[in-house]
């Protein structure tokens, strides 16, 4: 049931979220109890996330029962027993093009992600934020062409990204999907999130506002539990009181063991999740990182303050 469920959901994906379902942490400990995902009204289907964008290939985990009890293991194996930091991702001269055009899009992404950090990329409109973002999951728009993902000490690159989902990569996503029998685990979070338990009365988005939609993607990560959370201008089109939820729920998510990557615009949403550090993307690079000082800059002067050219 649970690899027939699993591809319902990759093909069943929204072309602006690409990914991605990874089991909380008391699932991938025991894989008889993983939910069964549904997707009673599919969309057509819109792509399936296929192997175009990896240099090579290699199939870590055939059976997904069996990925998620090795996850669970990889899990254990990285925890720090002297309480030092980890490195969760470890990114290096990232290149990677759009697969139709070969338009190259990452020209050399450098970023290092530690064990309980939240970091933010900032940068203009058409600066690569959303690529780098989505070929971290493995977006089959896109491929790499060099560089390395290092994500728990193992090549992200070469993983499936259903693999990376389960080794605990969360980008939110937007495709309906019900999760029965699953309700007793869910009811706790939707409080993390100011949700109404009425919304597990409806497909997943559907007829949700946009602020309804962001604290669905929260409530999903909540659910999920991933160790990586990609979280793409989450602040958009939201109110003030909904951004404070969202925010708060996403800090009420943070441990010494999980981290978050978030792309914004603005400076209101750092105020409420702080960031460890802020990278500004320009022209598909890094091209500066400091605290929240250069959200301040940007925020008052824009990026001609800042920009590296
Ligand atoms: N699938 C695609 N097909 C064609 N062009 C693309 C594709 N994906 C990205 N691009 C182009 O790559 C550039 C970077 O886009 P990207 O969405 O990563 O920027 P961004 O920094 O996230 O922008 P924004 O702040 O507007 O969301 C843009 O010029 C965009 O048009």
């Amino acid at each position: 049931m649970y690899p027939m469920a699993l591809d319902l959901k990759l093909a069943s994906c929204s072309l602006t979220s690409p990914l991605v379902w990874a089991p909380p942490p008391q699932l991938k400990s025991s894989p008889s109890n993983l939910p069964l995902f549904t997707a009673p009204t599919l969309p057509p289907p819109c792509l399936r996330l296929s192997s175009t964008n990896h240099h090579s290939r290699r199939r870590l985990y055939s059976n997904p029962l069996t990925a998620a009890a090795v996850s669970a293991v990889d899990s254990a194996g990285v925890a720090s027993a002297d309480g030092e930091k980890r490195p969760l991702l470890e990114v290096k001269d990232l290149t990677a093009v759009i697969a139709e055009s070969k338009q190259e899009i990452l020209k050399g992404v450098n970023l290092v992600v530690y064990e309980g950090e939240v970091h933010a990329i900032m940068g203009k409109n058409g600066s690569g934020k959303s690529t780098f973002s989505k070929v971290l999951v493995g977006h089959p728009d896109y491929e790499v062409t060099g560089g390395s993902v290092v994500f728990k000490g193992e090549d992200l690159l070469e993983m499936e990204p259903e693999e990376r989902s389960l080794a605990g990569l969360f980008m939110s996503f937007q495709a309906p999907v019900e999760i029965p029998g699953f309700y007793a685990y869910l009811f706790p979070k939707l409080e993390l999130v100011n949700m109404k338990s009425d919304f597990l009365n409806r497909n997943v988005n559907e007829g949700f506002s946009g602020g309804e939609r962001k604290r669905n993607e929260i409530l999903q990560l909540a659910v999920l539990g991933a160790e990586l959370a990609i979280l793409d201008e989450i602040d958009s089109g939201l109110d003030v009181d909904a951004m404070r939820d969202v925010a708060k729920a996403v800090n009420g998510l943070l441990t010494p063991k999980n981290s978050v990557l978030m792309i914004t615009h603005y400076l209101r949403l750092l105020e409420f999740i702080k960031p460890t550090s802020i990278h500004i993307m320009e022209d598909g690079r890094i091209v500066k990182t400091g605290d929240i000082s250069i959200a301040k800059v940007l925020e008052k002067e824009g990026y001609k303050a800042i920009s590296a050219s």
